[in-house]
């Protein structure tokens, strides 16, 4: 008997999602399209097994429905949802980045025989749409579900155990804790990074060298910012109270470092580096969510075109197994910084003795 997994949004989380999913022995993914050609796009890509522009058909006879759109649509969803004669005992779940509105929601509805479990991965990308789904996108991360109180544990145990394969690490919250925490941790970054490039845009209308200028920390700081409006327009105006708490902690912090400034306070200015440091360096290194690998080793490279491969290429001719590559400032004919990251200390430890035996300028 094969296991049905409908998806509705098929874009990056959802389609990730499918591709988890798809060819494992059981399971059947069904994706939801407005679109025809989204419709086809999604079967071509090999995302999904088919595809409908029907959300009955889609549903019809779904062990389990993935809601993978933007958070302002997720109730609509599920009130459609709602009134379809579902398999007993489906399971919906939803990947929306704020759980309590969804959960309530879904309280009210008293879905008749089937149960609603709020998930969410926290793991994504500032990129969105299927084009930049990946099966490994989940791998690692931590994935929290929110089961409502009174769902049967078995309900719950089969979620879990069908989210095995994404590789993440379940964890189990209550939705306000969720949207406290992941406003603090997520959402709140985000407008940072939106409110700084925007500051910094403002400047650059008058003088374009901000923008020349910009390296590797403005870089660093802002990727989010390249988010989707709507995505984050979504999650944002639906954790409301809680952001509105945390941009008011956040003025504090400013204010603190506006007055250390005003009063020349070195020694507050660097015992804030301090604690900063401390606190960054003990966040846990599994995790892809947040920090990723503890190990990194920075080279100077020229900025040639084939240079990634050739040094992955020699790490991997010794078995050393490096787990991520970036190029933080990469200009044609100028000396670029590469960070390698490791996840063991001794491949990190290896990777620098070989590489500075192949003449590369290495900074630990
Ligand atoms: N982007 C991330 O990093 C991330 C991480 C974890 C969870 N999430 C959550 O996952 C959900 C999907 O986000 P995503 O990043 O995959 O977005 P995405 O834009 O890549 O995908 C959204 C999908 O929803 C579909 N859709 C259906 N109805 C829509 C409508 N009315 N308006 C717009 N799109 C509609 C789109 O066609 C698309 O396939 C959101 O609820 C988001 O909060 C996002
Ligand atoms: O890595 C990113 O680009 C993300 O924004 C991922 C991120 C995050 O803030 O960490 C964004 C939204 C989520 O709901 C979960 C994860």
């Amino acid at each position: 008997m094969t296991t049905k997994i409908a998806i509705f949004g098929v874009g990056l989380i959802g389609g990730s999602l499918a591709l988890c999913f798809k060819g494992k022995e059981g399971l059947t993914v069904v994706g939801h399209a407005h679109r025809p050609e989204s419709a086809r796009k999604y079967v071509s890509r090999g995302v999904v097994d088919s595809a409908t522009l029907s959300v009955e058909e889609a549903a019809l006879d779904a062990d389990y429905i993935f809601l993978c759109v933007p958070v302002g649509m997720l109730e609509d969803y599920l009130q459609q949802l709602s009134k379809l004669p579902l398999k007993p005992g489906c399971i919906i779940t939803d990947v929306g980045s704020t759980k309590a509105s969804i959960a309530a929601c879904a309280l009210a509805l008293e879905l008749p025989g089937v149960h609603f479990i709020g998930g969410h991965p926290m793991a994504g990308s500032e990129r969105s749409g299927v084009e930049a789904a990946s099966s490994l996108l989940f791998e690692n991360a931590y994935y929290v579900l929110t089961p409502p109180p009174g769902v049967p544990e078995d309900a719950y145990q089969a979620l879990e155990s069908l989210l095995l394969h994404t590789k993440a690490q379940m964890v189990r919250l209550d939705p306000e804790r969720h949207d406290e925490i992941v406003g603090a941790i997520s959402h709140l970054p985000h407008i940072i990074a939106v409110a700084l490039v925007n500051q910094i845009r403002a400047y650059d209308d008058t003088d374009s060298l901000y923008s020349t200028l910009a390296a590797g920390g403005f870089r660093d700081i802002t990727r989010i910012a390249s988010s989707d409006p709507i995505i984050w327009r979504d999650i944002l105006l639906n954790n409301k109270a809680v952001m509105l708490r945390l941009l008011r902690d956040w003025n504090d912090e400013v204010s603190a470092f506006i007055q250390m400034l005003e009063r020349a306070d070195g020694e507050g200015i660097e015992q804030a580096f301090h604690e900063a440091n401390d606190f960054r360096s003990q966040l846990p290194e599994r995790r892809k969510g947040m920090i990723t690998p503890l190990f990194d080793l920075h080279i100077d490279v020229p900025d040639h075109p084939g240079i990634i491969g050739r040094i992955a290429t020699e790490l991997g001719d010794q078995g050393i197994n490096l787990s991520n590559v970036q190029i933080i400032e990469s200009r044609e004919d100028v000396p670029g910084i590469m960070r390698l990251s490791f996840r063991q200390e001794n491949d990190m430890e290896r990777a620098k003795i070989l590489l500075q035996k192949n003449d590369y300028t290495v900074f630990v």
